[in-house]
């Protein structure tokens, strides 16, 4: 059986470890001969993976392991890379959050301004991995899920149009594992699922189990009074944002109870809720900062300090298990059916044909076949284009380094309320990426001073 080789981009991510373990847990389903680490912050790489080194010692020696911020030495003789990278850090995910918040505004890691401006950022980068893995192997694939999913595949459809990437996002698993639970299976894989929308922004319309029973009816009358919230046992989502946004499903599910809705859609139609119980001065980054960051890296230089895995408390990324189906698919062309962020074309028969929507699809060796959804309702047509319009005016907005096009954009989103919010936010913003975004061409300033906006 062909052992793989994987190249893993932002080798300093949180969320690495966890990864590898899944890896290393899926090693009969999924054989490799080689693990690669890439990052281009050089310490904060190194102690995640002189870690997993610890680990691949222990658990599967015969794995040949790497770290590296060279990008030929990462990228030759890879199979698949996959990538999280997050351009700025949480330093400046603490940023996206705030600056808007500082404007009566959501403040959110992948939603409305704060989105775009990690948009803004990540699209270089993105892209520049994307090359280097064509250059050093050029039949890989890279499996991508750095944020903002929405953007950055719009991005690599616009720029990248014949590469190997496949955009993923793992909330609608994570929201399946809840429904499973809620409908008294075992896993979220009993269930067969019809699902459209953008990343970040879509809704279920049909749920069965395997044997074509509708779950919809058992699942909906749970949500109705509960939201997402049921107890799938330890991940980061017991934290109470997290566990205030499941139970908010059921605020969002009111809107529409002909469909199940995905969690991020709270920021969009309850945009007053989330500014009143936001706290401007701490937010989910600094939850994250204070949790999740500390609890890897602490647990990480336990494992250095005593060259064993031993009282670890680092666990398998159960939630990554998908990114290893979507691998297996491309490898073994299994035709598993999978959500994926994919060009529409026609998929949702009345929807942009140019749009990345995340719907299901059959993957093979070839890659993804997107599935038919046929034509949706008005309300979520409605939404969908005001979207996936903000997310191609911030793609062409960095094409152009357009101050125009990103103020379209910002103005554009459903959580910014005027032309003039979003002017002050887009100011503060372009003023905190000035490291990270593309030198953004401002407007005339005869008519910028001309224009009032106070
Ligand atoms: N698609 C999804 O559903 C999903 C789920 C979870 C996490 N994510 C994304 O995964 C990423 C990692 O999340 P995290 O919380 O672990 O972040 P993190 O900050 O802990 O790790 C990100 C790593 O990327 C590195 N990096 C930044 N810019 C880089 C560049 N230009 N080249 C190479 N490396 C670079 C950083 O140095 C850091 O080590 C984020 O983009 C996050 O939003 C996506
Ligand atoms: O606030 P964070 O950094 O903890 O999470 C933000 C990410 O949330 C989603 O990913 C979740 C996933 O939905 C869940 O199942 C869990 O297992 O972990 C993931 C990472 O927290 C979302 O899909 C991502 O895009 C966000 O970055
Ligand atoms: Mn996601």
């Amino acid at each position: 059986m062909k052992k793989f080789s994987v190249a893993i981009a932002g080798g300093g991510s949180t969320f690495t470890p966890g990864i590898v373990l899944m890896l290393l847990d899926n090693l009969d389903k999924f054989p490799l001969r080689k693990i690669k680490f890439y990052d281009n912050d050089e310490e904060r790489q190194d102690t995640i993976a002189r870690a997993c080194e610890v680990i691949l010692r222990e658990k599967a020696p015969e794995i040949e392991f790497l770290a590296t911020t060279d990008p030929e030495e990462a990228f030759t003789d890879i199979d698949f890379v996959m990538a999280h990278i997050r351009v700025g850090k949480y330093a400046m995910r603490e940023l996206d959050e705030k600056i808007p918040l500082k404007h009566g505004v959501v403040g959110q890691e992948t939603c409305g301004p704060g989105g775009i401006a990690y948009g803004m950022r990540s699209i270089g980068p993105v892209i520049e991995i994307l090359d280097y893995m064509e250059k050093y192997s050029p039949e890989a694939w890279m499996l991508n899920y750095s944020n903002p999913a929405a953007i950055v595949a719009e991005a690599t459809r616009k720029l990248r149009p014949n590469s190997k990437i496949l955009n993923i996002c793992d909330m609608p698993v994570g929201i399946e594992d809840h429904m499973a639970k809620i409908a008294g299976l075992n896993s979220r894989k009993e269930m067969s699922v019809s699902y459209y929308g953008l990343n970040h922004f879509g809704w279920w319309k049909s749920i069965t189990d395997k044997e074509g029973n509708d779950l919809m009816p058992k699942i909906k009358e749970h949500v109705r009074k509960h939201g997402y919230n049921a107890d799938i046992g330890p991940n980061q989502h017991v934290e109470a944002s997290w566990n205030d946004t499941f139970v908010k499903a059921r605020d969002v599910f009111a809107v529409d109870p002909d469909t199940l809705p995905n969690t991020y859609l709270k920021y969009y139609l309850f945009q007053d809720y989330v500014v009143e119980h936001s706290d401007k001065e701490y937010t989910r980054a600094n939850e994250v900062m204070d949790g999740r960051e500390k609890f890897v890296f602490g647990e990480c230089r336990k494992i250095i300090e005593n060259q064993s895995t031993e009282g670890c408390k680092l666990e398998v990324d159960d939630h990554a298990s998908y990114i290893v189906d979507l691998a297996r698919a491309i490898a073994y062309n299994t035709h598993e059916r999978m959500l994926l962020i994919v060009e529409n074309n026609g998929s949702i028969e009345n929807f942009d044909k140019t749009a990345m929507v995340e719907i299901p699809c059959i993957v093979g060796s070839n890659g993804p076949e997107p599935l038919r959804i046929g034509t949706i309702p008005q309300f979520q047509k409605g939404l969908m284009e005001q979207q996936v319009s903000v997310e191609k005016l911030v793609v062409e907005g960095w094409i152009e380094r357009s101050y125009q096009k990103l103020w379209q954009a910002i103005t554009l989103s459903k959580t910014v309320p005027s032309a003039s919010v979003a002017k002050a936010i887009l100011d503060d913003l372009l003023e905190a990426n000035k490291e990270f975004w593309p030198e953004i061409k401002r407007p005339e300033v005869e008519n910028v001073e001309a224009l009032s906006l106070v």
